[in-house]
């Protein structure tokens, strides 16, 4: 059970189009707290309802509300003091201490001309430690492995303070240890913070194990939505990615997904 209230998070008729076709075809996703995956295949438009959802995909057409609040009614700060993205492959240009990266997501929580309090600095680090990258804290962004960067993004996202945390593939470049790790984080965001965490996961295993709903996407539309269980089943599989699937057990009676060929 959560400590804080959960997160309702909730998008209503998602359209987007670019190169003369629909990206997003009328998107509905309800995430009422705890963690949403969303799943489809590649080019599915996953990564473009994120975007969408915090204001990067100018005429993307549809609503979002967190908690009843329209997302799109509000100035770009006010919006970054409630939902934090995460995106595939962030990189940066140029020289950036880590601390300094994870300090900026304080911005929208401080006053506009003033400097990282210590209480920031103090939060930053904490939250360094949280995504397990406290030692990485005065080295150069641009030095870091692609798992030690993604760390230092998601300990960004979460000096943000956000009410909804949405993240791109964050298990990419990640280390089977580091895998479990993350998804056990964001778990324990979801419950004792109450945030409402939107996962675009590939790795539909940890759809079925970490997460409370699925949302699977193809072309740009929800083809299914619900529980993991229910709803990555072996017929839709077939149908959605054209594999052949079976679902075993793991000793702990937890799900596996065996893919064993086309359909
Ligand atoms: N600016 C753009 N102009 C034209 N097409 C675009 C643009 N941005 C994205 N697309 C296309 O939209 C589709 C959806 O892209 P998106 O990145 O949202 O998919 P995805 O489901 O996240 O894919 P993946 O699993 O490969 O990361 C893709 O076919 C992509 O080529």
């Amino acid at each position: 059970m959560s400590r804080e209230t959960p997160a309702a998070f909730v998008v209503r008729d998602a359209r987007w189009d670019a190169g003369g076709r629909a990206i997003l075809d009328g998107v509905h996703l309800a995430a009422p707290g705890g963690v949403t995956a969303v799943v489809g295949p590649n080019g599915s438009g996953k990564s473009s309802l994120l975007r969408a959802v915090v204001g990067a995909l100018p005429g993307a057409r549809g609503a979002w509300e967190l908690d009843g609040a329209d997302l799109r009614a509000l100035s770009a700060r006010d919006r970054a003091r409630r939902l934090a993205l995460v995106e595939q492959d962030a990189t940066a240009e140029g020289e950036h201490r880590v601390l300094d990266v994870v300090l900026l997501g304080r911005t929208p929580h401080r006053p506009r001309w003033g400097g990282d309090s210590a209480d920031d600095v103090a939060l930053a680090l904490a939250c360094l430690d949280r995504a397990g990258a406290a030692h990485l804290a005065s080295r150069d962004l641009a030095t870091l492995s692609g798992g030690e960067r993604q760390r230092v993004h998601l300990a960004r996202a979460l000096a943000q303070q956000p009410r909804l945390l949405l993240l791109d593939e964050p298990t990419n470049h990640l280390d089977v240890a580091a895998q479990l790790e993350l998804l056990d984080l964001v778990r324990r965001i979801a419950d004792d913070d109450g945030v409402a965490a939107v996962v675009v996961l590939h790795d539909l295993t940890s759809a079925l194990r970490w997460c409370d709903h699925a949302v699977v996407l193809d072309a740009g539309r929800v083809v299914a939505a619900g529980r993991p269980s229910d709803v990555l089943t072996p017929r839709l599989l077939a149908a959605v990615w054209g594999v052949r699937a079976e679902i075993l057990r793991a000793s702990d009676g937890s799900p596996v997904l065996a893919f064993t060929g086309p359909v």
